[in-house]
């Protein structure tokens, strides 16, 4: 059997990266599995632990970086974001492809392990739109979205270390043209 892709999905929080994620999840064409990370975050109102994050202490969490179990991890506006190894290994074994939807430093760590990643990087229109999406989503008090806000200025500097960049304008459509790419690269990994 094929071992499957691994996929990042990055970009600023915001711009929209769990909104796309939800057009193609479901099409069996691409054969994914998303990538479950782990965080020190709170959860928001309707997550779900074990389906949204693994939800962990910091003491949990550096005890994962320290045995190793963490293919990446970066901290975050004051939390720590990880991907659990052993279950991307596993989902890749089955010949699952595997998508990560991770910030810039996990995603820069991810293409260093892992060449062959496809990495994407989602846009948005504009700064401000961003910030509208950000604001709009009401999930983060006024001090994080401002803290959210000055680290997306950062991370879009880091757009040239992705594979592909899409810009977020219409869901559906970056849906669509990330589908695109992720077809393309099944079918040149079952030509090889
Ligand atoms: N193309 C779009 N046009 C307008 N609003 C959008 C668009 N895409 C997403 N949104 C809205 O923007 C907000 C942020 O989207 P979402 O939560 O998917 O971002 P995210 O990148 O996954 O964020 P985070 O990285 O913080 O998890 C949501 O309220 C969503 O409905
Ligand atoms: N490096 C990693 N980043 C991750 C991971 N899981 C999520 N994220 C990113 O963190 C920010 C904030 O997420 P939020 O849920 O608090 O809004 C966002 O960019 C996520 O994509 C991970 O495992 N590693």
């Amino acid at each position: 059997m094929q071992r499957g892709l691994l996929i990042i999905l990055s970009g600023p929080s915001g711009v929209g990266k769990g909104t796309i994620r939800k057009y193609f999840e479901t099409d069996e064409r691409l054969n994914l599995a998303y990538s479950t990370s782990m965080t020190t975050r709170k959860p928001r109102a309707g997550e779900v632990d074990g389906r949204d994050y693994f939800f962990s202490t910091r003491e949990d969490f550096e005890k994962a970086i320290q045995e190793g179990g963490l293919l990446e991890w970066a901290e975050f506006v004051g939390n720590y974001y990880g991907t659990p190894l052993k279950e991307v290994n596993r989902l890749r074994d089955e010949g699952k492809n595997v998508l990560l939807e991770i910030e810039v430093q996990g995603a820069i760590q991810v293409q260093e392990k892992c060449p062959d990643a496809i990495s994407i990087f989602i846009i948005p229109p504009s700064m401000e739109e961003l910030e509208r999406r950000i604001r709009g989503r009401s999930t983060e008090p006024e001090e994080i979205i401002q803290q959210r806000l000055a680290k997306a200025s950062n991370e879009m500097k880091m757009v040239s270390q992705y594979k592909y960049i899409v810009c977020n304008d219409d869901p559906k459509l970056a849906a669509e043209l990330i589908k695109t790419i992720i077809l393309r690269h099944v079918e040149l990994e079952e030509n090889k």
